[in-house]
């Protein structure tokens, strides 16, 4: 199973897939070099090439690196921080108290916490690299055309699911142009991969997540009847509609009285494990025997995060707590 799609990059510089092999090897060394304690597998394969550095260098040098210190050494040499190829930039539509905010909320304490939160905008939004798009063989982002927002902490990339709910709060705050482009960077991704991604990087073009797009649109066109933008999403909505009613998620169920529905169901295309926690899903895996059963478990925990739900408490057996 392979994701739907894989930029080529610019010449000599190998794709996003020949990047993300190196850094699943030095998230694989960093493990072994640093131990479990604190270990963020997702940290490795958000790294981007430092500039300068070449990639076949790094790959080289890696196998060297057996010690805290040579792994320390080895990231400053060859890679730049993860989140430094997305860029800070201050929304243009963002008001310190906009006019309008949160009418019916008298209460002072309630409406100054509204506004501490109201102000997070700024921290989280962002918008990508130029280099991302120029030279996409040096980073696991993906390039998308407008400003982003981003969840924050160790998730330094638009997600898909996530986004309803920064849309729904950025018109609380009367960012329209904001919450505009975020729809419009989903509607991207489905024009470059015929689905939205589960988040906006490489190694997750192999899922969704809950398909929430189209209630993107209908929320900013009830708050702006910004008529143009209906239209400017429409063919990607049916492209979309198309992606979760296909074989790959279709299942029938038939009911009671023998009719049959067709309902969608979370299904990735993926039977590896996931790349930003490879680590932890070879440990799972290590305890079964045969390779279909690895790969069986590796698509499932893929189609689990396609759900938007991995990993909570609903996965756990009650007996077992
Ligand atoms: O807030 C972003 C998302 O965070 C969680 O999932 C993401 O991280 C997982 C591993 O670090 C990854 O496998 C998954 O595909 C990502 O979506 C959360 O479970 C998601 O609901 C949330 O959108």
């Amino acid at each position: 199973m392979e994701p739907a799609h894989a930029h080529v990059a610019a010449a000599g510089e190998g794709d996003h897939d020949t990047l993300l092999g190196l850094l699943q090897r030095v998230q694989s060394a960093a493990l072994r070099a640093l131990g479990p304690h604190d270990f963020d597998p997702k940290l490795y394969v958000d790294l981007p090439l430092a500039p300068g550095a070449d990639r076949a260098a790094a790959e080289a040098a890696l196998a060297s690196v057996t010690t805290r210190e040579d792994m320390e050494t080895f990231l400053a040499r060859y890679f730049a921080s993860a989140g430094s190829d997305l860029v800070e930039a201050d929304p243009p539509d963002f008001e310190a108290e906009p006019r309008g905010f949160l009418p019916r909320v008298a209460s002072r304490e309630a409406r100054a916490w509204a506004l501490e939160v109201h102000a997070l905008w700024k921290d989280l939004a962002r918008r990508v690299a130029p280099d991302v798009a120029a030279r996409p063989g040096r980073h696991t982002l993906l390039p998308l055309p407008g400003r982003v927002v981003v969840p924050g902490s160790r998730f330094r990339e638009v997600y898909y699911w996530d986004s309803y709910w920064v849309v729904r709060g950025l018109l609380v705050s009367k960012m329209y142009d904001t919450a505009k482009d975020i729809v419009l960077n989903l509607v991207y991704l489905v024009e470059e991969y015929g689905f939205v991604l589960n988040g906006a990087r490489s190694y997750y073009t192999n899922r969704s997540q809950p398909p929430l797009l189209s209630s993107m649109v209908l929320e900013l066109y009830k708050a702006t009847g910004d008529l143009g933008l209906v239209r400017r999403s429409f063919p990607s909505l049916l492209k979309e509609h198309n992606f979760w009613v296909s074989e790959l998620h279709n299942v029938e169920i038939m009911d009671n009285h023998g009719r049959v529905h067709n309902l969608s169901r979370y299904q990735a295309m993926w039977n590896k494990p996931r790349p930003e926690s490879a680590t932890i899903d070879e440990e799972l895996a290590s305890k079964l025997n045969s390779t279909a059963a690895k790969e069986k478990l590796y698509h499932q925990i893929a189609s689990a995060a396609e759900s938007g739900w991995d990993f909570s408490s609903r996965w756990m057996r009650l007996d077992v707590l």
